[in-house]
C-alpha cells in the first residue's frame, strides 16, 4: 500500500472518502466560525512558509547550546514578524495592550504555531505568558503604562522568578527577602540560604534582562508575605549581570531544553520602590504597608496560566491523535482471518480502544477551556470592581481542570505514542517530545495533586454549606441534590441523562465520604490538619471526581446545543457518549458504589463502548482531519496529510549525522583495535 511519487496513500484516500459529514464543517466550528478558519490558516501560512524556520539539521543532532542559540534566534525572528505582520487580523498587536493584555496573548501563543517553530520551547515564552500578565495584572496604571510597553516592544525581555531551589508549591515558605530601605526609597532583594535561590523560571538562564521577582516584603521590621517586584538581571547592552545577581540555566530535562529554565540569586540588590508592583498591596514612601482586600489576588498571573494551559492542552493532544490515528489507517500487521490481507491497525478493537477515547478527549478539553475562559474573564472583571465574590470558585474550577486537563493530555500522549509501536519511538515520529511538553504541564503552574486538594479544600467548605442547606453556586449545587447516596436507586438507563447524574452521584458521594472520614478523625482526637492529611487520597479521589463530572457535562451540553448539520451532530454526540462511557468503565468501582449502576448493568455498558467503537472507526481519519492541523505543525513523518509514511520515516533517517559518511572514525580509533585484539 505504499503510494507512488508523492501520490496520497490509497488508505488515507479511502477512508476520506468513507467519512460521512463535512469536515471543514468540523473545521469551522473549532475554530469558531469560517472567518477565523481563514485567519488562522493565512496566520500559519505567514509564519511556516518563511525559510528562517526551518531547521537543515534536526534539532535533536545539535549540542545544547546549538539548540538554545537557534532556539533563540527563532523567537526573535518569529516576535519581529509579529510586531511586522501586515495589515489584517493582526493589526490590534502592534499597540500596547495596556487592557486586556491577556487576551491579547491568548491569541498570540494560542494553537500549535509555537510549537511547530519551537519545537522543544520557546525561550521568550514566559515573556509573554507571565511577565506581560504581572504587569498588567499587579502594576498600577503608571506602572503599566511604564512597563508594559517597554516589554511589548521587546525593548526588554522578561521572565516570572516565584519558585525556588527549595519551595515550589509552598510560595508562603519562599525565602528571598525584598527588606524596604526607606532612607533610599528602596527594596533591597537577597538570597539568605542557597534553597532561597530561584530555580525553574522559564528564559531566566540567560535569555531575559529583567523579572517579576515573588519575594517576601519585609518594611518597619515586619514580615507582610509574598510579593511581586520587577527586578532588571543583565545590563540592557552588554547582557552582563547586574551587580549582586548570580545567574545562569539550571540544565538539561526531560524536555523543553529550548525554554532556557534558569537559576537566579540575589545579594543584596537594590532596586527602586517603585519597583514593586503596587495594583494591590503597597509600601508608601515612608515604608508604610497598605494591604489590598485579599492578598489572593497576588496570585492572579497563575491563575490565569492555568486557565490558557487547558487550551493548550488540547492542542497538543490533538497534534498527536492526529499523527497516531493517520498512521493507524497506514499501518498494516498481522491476520485478523487466516490468509486474509494483513489489516489496517485500526481496524484491531484495542486500537480504536486506544485513539478514539483519546480524540474524544480532544473536544471534552477544548469545550471545558473555552467555558473556563470565559468564567475568567466574567470573573476577573468583577474583581476590577471589587468584587470578590466567585474569586474561590474559580481558583477551585481553574486548579481541577488544569491538572486533569495536562493528567489526561499526558497519559492520551503516552497511549497514543505506545499505539504506534517502534516507529512512535523515534524522536522523529515528534511524540516524545510532545509528550516532553505536555508531561512538563503536570508540574509547572501548580503541581497537580497539591491543586486538586486545593479544589478539595473549596468540596469540603461547600459540603458543609450544602448540609446547613445553604444555596451553592451552579458549579457545585449538585452536592445539595445528592447529599445522600443511599437514597433509593432508580433503574439504570444508557442514557446521556443518566450518565451525567450518575456521575455526579459518585462526586457527591466521594465528597461526602472524604468529609465524613475527616470528621470521624477529627472526633477521634486527630488536629485538623493530620485528619485532611490522612483523608487526602480520598481528597484528591473527590476532587476528580467533581471535576470529570464537569468535563462530561459540559461536553454533552454544548453538543447538544451546537447548531450543526445532522451528520456531524451525530458524530459529536458518539464522541460525547464514548468520552463519558469510557471514564465511567474506567472508574465503575466508584459507580456502582455510589450511582444507580448496578452489576448487572455493566455489560449493557461495555457494549455501549463498543458500538460507539465501531460507528467513530470509518471516521476516525475525517475527525482528525477536521482538527486541519498544517503538516509543518504535525512535524512527523507518521501524521503527514499524504500518509507517505515509510518514505518520510526512510526521508528523516538520512538527516542522521552518522549516514554522512559510510564508516564511522570510532571504527577505526576504537571497534578495529578491539576486533584484532581478539583474533
Ligand atoms: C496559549 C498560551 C500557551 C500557554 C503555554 C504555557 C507555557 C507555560 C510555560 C511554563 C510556565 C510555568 C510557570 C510556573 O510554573 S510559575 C510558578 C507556579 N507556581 C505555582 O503554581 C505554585 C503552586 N502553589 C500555590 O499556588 C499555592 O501555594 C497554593 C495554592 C498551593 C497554596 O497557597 P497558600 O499556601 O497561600 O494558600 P492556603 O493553602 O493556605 O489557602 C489559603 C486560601 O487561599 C485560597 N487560594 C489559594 N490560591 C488561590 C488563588 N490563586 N486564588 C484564589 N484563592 C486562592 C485557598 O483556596 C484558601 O482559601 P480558604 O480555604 O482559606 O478560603
Ligand atoms: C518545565 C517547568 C517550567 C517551570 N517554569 C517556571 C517558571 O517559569 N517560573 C517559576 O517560578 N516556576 C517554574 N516552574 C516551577 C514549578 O512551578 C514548580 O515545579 C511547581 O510549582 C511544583 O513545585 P515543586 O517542584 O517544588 O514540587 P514539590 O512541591 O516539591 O512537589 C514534590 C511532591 O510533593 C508533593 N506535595 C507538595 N506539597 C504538598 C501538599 N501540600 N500536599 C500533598 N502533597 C504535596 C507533590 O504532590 C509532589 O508529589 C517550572 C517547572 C517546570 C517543571
Amino acid at each position: 500500500m505504499v503510494s507512488e511519487n508523492g501520490a496520497v496513500n490509497e488508505d488515507l484516500v479511502k477512508e476520506r472518502q468513507n467519512c460521512s459529514f463535512n469536515t471543514l464543517e468540523l473545521t469551522h466550528l473549532l475554530d469558531g466560525g469560517e472567518a477565523k478558519t481563514l485567519e488562522r490558516k493565512e496566520r500559519e501560512e505567514y509564519f511556516l512558509s518563511d525559510p528562517a524556520f526551518k531547521d537543515e539539521v534536526p534539532m535533536e543532532y545539535l549540542s545544547h547550546q546549538e539548540q538554545y542559540e537557534h532556539s533563540v534566534r527563532k523567537a526573535c525572528h518569529m516576535f519581529r514578524k509579529l510586531q511586522e505582520m501586515p495589515h489584517g487580523s493582526m493589526d490590534n498587536f502592534r499597540e500596547p495592550p495596556v487592557e486586556s493584555v491577556a487576551q491579547r496573548i491568548k491569541q498570540l501563543l494560542g494553537g500549535m504555531l509555537g510549537s511547530a517553530i519551537l519545537k522543544d520551547g520557546n525561550p521568550l515564552a514566559l515573556h509573554y505568558v507571565m511577565f506581560l500578565p504581572t504587569l498588567a495584572g499587579q502594576g498600577t496604571v503608571e506602572q503599566q503604562a511604564y512597563w508594559i510597553s517597554r516589554a511589548w516592544n521587546l525593548e526588554i525581555v522578561g521572565t516570572y522568578a516565584q519558585t525556588e531551589l527549595g519551595h515550589g508549591t509552598f510560595i508562603r515558605g519562599l525565602e528571598t527577602t525584598a527588606t524596604y530601605d526607606p532612607s533610599t526609597q528602596e527594596f533591597v532583594l537577597n538570597s539568605p540560604t542557597l534553597t532561597a535561590y530561584k530555580w525553574w523560571p522559564g528564559g531566566l538562564g540567560h535569555t531575559a534582562n529583567y523579572a517579576v521577582v515573588v519575594a517576601q516584603l519585609y518594611t518597619q521590621g515586619k514580615c507582610h508575605g509574598i510579593h511581586p517586584f520587577i527586578v532588571q538581571l543583565r545590563d540592557e547592552e552588554t547582557h552582563m549581570p547586574m551587580p549582586g545577581i548570580i545567574i545562569g540555566e539550571i540544565g538539561a530535562k526531560l524536555g523543553m531544553n529550548t525554554t532556557n529554565n534558569g537559576y537566579l540569586g540575589f545579594k543584596q540588590v537594590r532596586i527602586p520602590r517603585e519597583n514593586m508592583l503596587m495594583k494591590n498591596n503597597k509600601v508608601l514612601e515612608d515604608g508604610t504597608y497598605v494591604k489590598s482586600p485579599s492578598d489572593k489576588l497576588t496570585y492572579g498571573t497563575m491563575m490565569f496560566v492555568r486557565v490558557v494551559i487547558c487550551q493548550d492542552m488540547a492542542s497538543y493532544l490533538s497534534k498527536a491523535v492526529t499523527i497516531a490515528t493517520r498512521y493507524s489507517a497506514v499501518r498494516h500487521q498481522s491476520e485478523m482471518k487466516p490468509g486474509a490481507p494483513e489489516p489496517q491497525v485500526l481496524d484491531y478493537r484495542t486500537q480504536q480502544y486506544k485513539l478514539l477515547p483519546s480524540i474524544a478527549s480532544v473536544f471534552a478539553m477544548k469545550f471545558s477551556a473555552n467555558w473556563i475562559w470565559e468564567m475568567y474573564n466574567v470573573v476577573n472583571s468583577e474583581l476590577d470592581q471589587g468584587d470578590l465574590e466567585r474569586l474561590p470558585e474559580l481558583h477551585a474550577v481553574s486548579c481541577c481542570l488544569k491538572a486533569l486537563c495536562t493528567s489526561d493530555a499526558a497519559s492520551a500522549v503516552e497511549i497514543v505514542r505506545l499505539a504506534c509501536g517502534g516507529h512512535g519511538y523515534m524522536k522523529s515520529s515528534n511524540l516524545p517530545s510532545t509528550y516532553g511538553l505536555v508531561t512538563a504541564a503536570c508540574t509547572y503552574e501548580g503541581e497537580n495533586t497539591v491543586l486538586l486538594l486545593q479544589t478539595a479544600r473549596y468540596l469540603m467548605k461547600t459540603w458543609q454549606q450544602a448540609r446547613s442547606g445553604q444555596t451553592l453556586t451552579p458549579s457545585v449545587a449538585y452536592l445539595n441534590l445528592y447529599s445522600d447516596w443511599r437514597q433509593p436507586r432508580t433503574v439504570w438507563e444508557n442514557t446521556t441523562d443518566c450518565v451525567i447524574k450518575a456521575f455526579y452521584q459518585v462526586a457527591a458521594g466521594k465528597v461526602k465520604a472524604a468529609a465524613e472520614h475527616m470528621e470521624r478523625r477529627a472526633k477521634g482526637g486527630m488536629t485538623p490538619e493530620d485528619a485532611w492529611n490522612e483523608t487526602s487520597i480520598e481528597l484528591v479521589a473527590a476532587s476528580t471526581a467533581h471535576c470529570r463530572a464537569f468535563i462530561v457535562e459540559k461536553f454533552i451540553e454544548t453538543v447538544s446545543k451546537t447548531d450543526v448539520s445532522r451528520p456531524l451532530q451525530a458524530v459529536l454526540c458518539q464522541m460525547a457518549e464514548l468520552y463519558a462511557v469510557y471514564w465511567l468503565l474506567n472508574n465503575k468501582g466508584d459507580f456502582l458504589m455510589f450511582s444507580n449502576l448496578s452489576p448487572a448493568d455493566v455489560d449493557g455498558l461495555q457494549l455501549w463502548l463498543e458500538q460507539l467503537l465501531t460507528k467513530l472507526r470509518p471516521n476516525a481519519v475525517g475527525i482528525v482531519d477536521s482538527f486541519d492541523i498544517h503538516d509543518d505543525i504535525l512535524a512527523s513523518p507518521l501524521g503527514a496529510w499524504d500518509g507517505r509514511v515509510y518514505e518520510r520515516l526512510f526521508e528523516e533517517s538520512q538527516k542522521s549525522p552518522l549516514n554522512k559518511e559510510p564508516v564511522n572514525k570510532s571504527f577505526h580509533e576504537y571497534m578495529k583495535p578491539f576486533l584484532r585484539s581478539n583474533l
